[in-house]
């Protein structure tokens, strides 16, 4: 699915070679500030690389337009946004964006039932709490429907026990619908657990991944 060759991004990041398979669960761990986010950037086309190159289904990220990539995949960053207004608009305000048809409102309460967030639609989200707004934006990104998630710790403001529950329900839904997951966790525990691949960074090199 992607394959990086060479890749240097500023003195941030240097991969020599990497490969992210298509259908699986892989889990980015490594220290604070290994560059770990820097590493979902260049996946997103968010930023460039300065050296390398980094492959997409075979083909150049270069030759690629960043607006039909982000279409394929989509990245929910570690504080997303969520704007004052109400749970659904909050949902529909990414389908908006990238102009992709709306989703009723049957669609909607499944994908809160994904994410496990037992609320109504039209509930204010200045009343949630941190963990239940991240676990809207999480299904903003799911209600997209890409066909790679890039996750930057979509768990980070969850207990331990609601983070398994909902990264557990995430990675079978990726699995079900033939979707490929990349995510970025402080959890050694979740990523042992629910990766196939793992993928560790130090210092903007890769150290250690079954993904290497
Ligand atoms: N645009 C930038 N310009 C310069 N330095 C940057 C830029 N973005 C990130 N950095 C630096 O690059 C390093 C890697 O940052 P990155 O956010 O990728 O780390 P991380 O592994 O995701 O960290 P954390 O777990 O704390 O989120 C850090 O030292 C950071 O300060």
């Amino acid at each position: 699915m992607f394959l990086l060759k060479e890749v240097k991004y500023k003195d941030i990041l240097n991969i020599e070679s990497l490969s992210i398979k298509k259908h699986k669960t892989t889990c980015i761990v490594g220290e604070s500030g290994s560059g770990k986010t820097t590493l979902l950037r260049l996946l997103n086309k968010l930023i460039s690389y300065d050296r390398g190159e980094i492959f997409y289904n075979n083909q150049p990220l270069s030759d690629i337009d960043s607006i039909k990539l982000r279409r394929d995949v989509v990245m929910l960053p570690q504080a997303p946004a969520i704007f004052s207004g109400s749970i659904k608009d909050n949902l529909l305000i990414g389908l908006k964006f990238s102009e992709r048809p709306l989703a009723s409102d049957n669609q909607l309460y499944e994908v809160l039932k994904l994410v496990k967030l037992n609320k109504e639609l039209s509930q204010d989200t200045e009343k949630l709490s941190g963990g239940e707004k991240q676990r809207v934006a999480l299904a903003r990104v799911i209600l997209m429907n890409p066909e790679v998630l890039l996750l930057d710790e979509p768990s980070s403001a969850l207990d331990e026990d609601t983070e398994h529950i909902i990264i557990e329900s995430l990675v079978n839904y990726t699995k079900e619908s033939d979707k490929t997951l990349i995510m970025v966790t402080h959890s050694k525990k979740v990523a042992s657990q629910f990766a196939d691949e793992i993928i560790e960074i130090k210092q903007g090199k890769i150290i250690n991944g079954k993904g290497v």
